[in-house]
């Protein structure tokens, strides 16, 4: 060894803080290990055509995303979903329900990431255990007949997952990343951008016009092997508005601002309504209010609304994951409102977009 070898090694410039890597199992091996089989393919791909056809304006029923804003206890979710399933039948020919199921947050600061990051909530980050969970999961809800929807946010994590997926959504913290931007220009199902944490719009309307382009970028590939990848870009993707740091924007006024500026581009001239985050303040029952005005724009004959999405769980409120013990089906990131108000909000919703007949109902 030279000398300047070995100021090198005693002063390598490489992995500082780099603590550990550890293997995962490919996305091949998870998804041969928990196959989504032909019969739940079927569903999902029919799922994703009709949410495109409803983002497109061709389809006059109101696309619903509602769930936890967070799933932490598989059983809990899947006891929500028995109750979702029903309804979403009940009111299949005005709503297009599907499922919430986030399984990767991302935050503000620091906090807990989602299951798929740490699934014991204790810092163990069993990240392996968190994707096999996750999956089986959204195969055995695809199984009760609900669409799910989830929240991309690991650049490679949807290769886990996203054949499940029917709707996709890319948050306010990442919608103006060119890595998720790019992402989405790859995924298989239509994705929603939401308005910056700001309440920017603009960016929102970027990122659904840069995910519309083919993209070529890092990644991995099925077996986890580093790989370029060159996407075909998705022309299903949408704005979604959650209001931002100077208030809400889902009155009809904000929403026609939204759509003056969707309508500079090609897309279809309408919105998503985030009926939580900065459009309720974070509270669940001001929540169920703002469902409830977006209800009346719908009976007053508002076209630019496609969908709406709720953040809903069994219990009302939310817990801190640290709690001991936990309190069944209540939220452990935002607050989300309970089953009951729930019910409310999709039977008004129901009633509000029941004078439109759906094509495909
Ligand atoms: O939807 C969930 C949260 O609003 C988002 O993850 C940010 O949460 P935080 O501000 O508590 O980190
Ligand atoms: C994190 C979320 O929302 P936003 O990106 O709007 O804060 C969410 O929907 O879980």
């Amino acid at each position: 060894m030279t000398t300047s070898d070995q100021i090198l090694d005693a002063a390598s410039t490489s992995d500082r803080r780099i603590r550990s890597f550890r293997a995962i199992p490919s996305p091949d091996t998870l998804r041969s290990e928990l196959p989504l089989t032909a019969r739940r393919a079927v569903a999902v791909a029919r799922d994703r055509e009709e949410i495109a056809e409803i983002l497109a304006g061709r389809d006059n029923r109101l696309l619903v995303v509602v769930g936890p804003c967070s799933v932490h206890d598989p059983i809990a979710a899947i006891d929500y979903a028995r109750r979702l399933a029903p309804l979403a039948t009940e009111y299949a020919g005005t709503l297009k329900i599907v499922m919430r199921v986030y399984f990767e947050k991302p935050r503000t600061t620091v906090g807990w990431k989602g299951l798929i990051n740490d699934p014991g909530m204790d810092g163990t980050f069993d990240v392996e255990r968190g994707l096999r969970t996750a999956r089986s999961l959204l195969l055995d809800i695809i199984d009760l007949g609900l669409p799910v929807g989830c929240e991309f946010l690991e650049p490679t994590s949807p290769q886990y997952i996203a054949d499940a997926v029917a709707w996709g959504a890319i948050g306010a913290r990442t919608t103006e990343s060119q890595v998720h931007r790019q992402l989405a220009s790859g995924l298989s199902m239509p994705v929603g951008f939401k308005n910056g944490t700001d309440g920017n719009v603009q960016v929102a309307v970027d990122g659904v016009n840069a995910a519309a382009a083919q993209h070529v970028f890092f990644g991995v590939d099925d077996f986890g092997k580093g790989a370029v990848v060159e996407t075909a870009g998705n022309e299903d993707c949408h704005v979604i508005l959650r209001g931002g740091t100077a208030g809400p924007n889902y009155d009809a006024e904000s929403i026609a601002e939204a759509v003056a500026v969707i309508a500079k581009t090609s897309l279809p001239q309408r919105v998503m309504v985030d009926c939580s985050h900065a459009n309720s303040g974070k509270d669940h029952v001001r929540q169920a209010v703002v469902a409830g005005e977006i209800a009346d724009l719908l009976a007053s004959g508002n076209t630019s609304i496609s969908g709406v999405m709720l953040e809903s769980f069994l219990e009302a409120g939310a817990q801190s994951p640290d709690a001991q013990p936990l309190v069944y089906g209540k939220s452990v990131t935002d607050k989300c409102m309970d089953w009951a108000a729930t019910t409310v909000v999709l039977a008004r919703l129901a009633q509000a977009n029941r004078t439109i007949t759906s094509p495909v109902a």
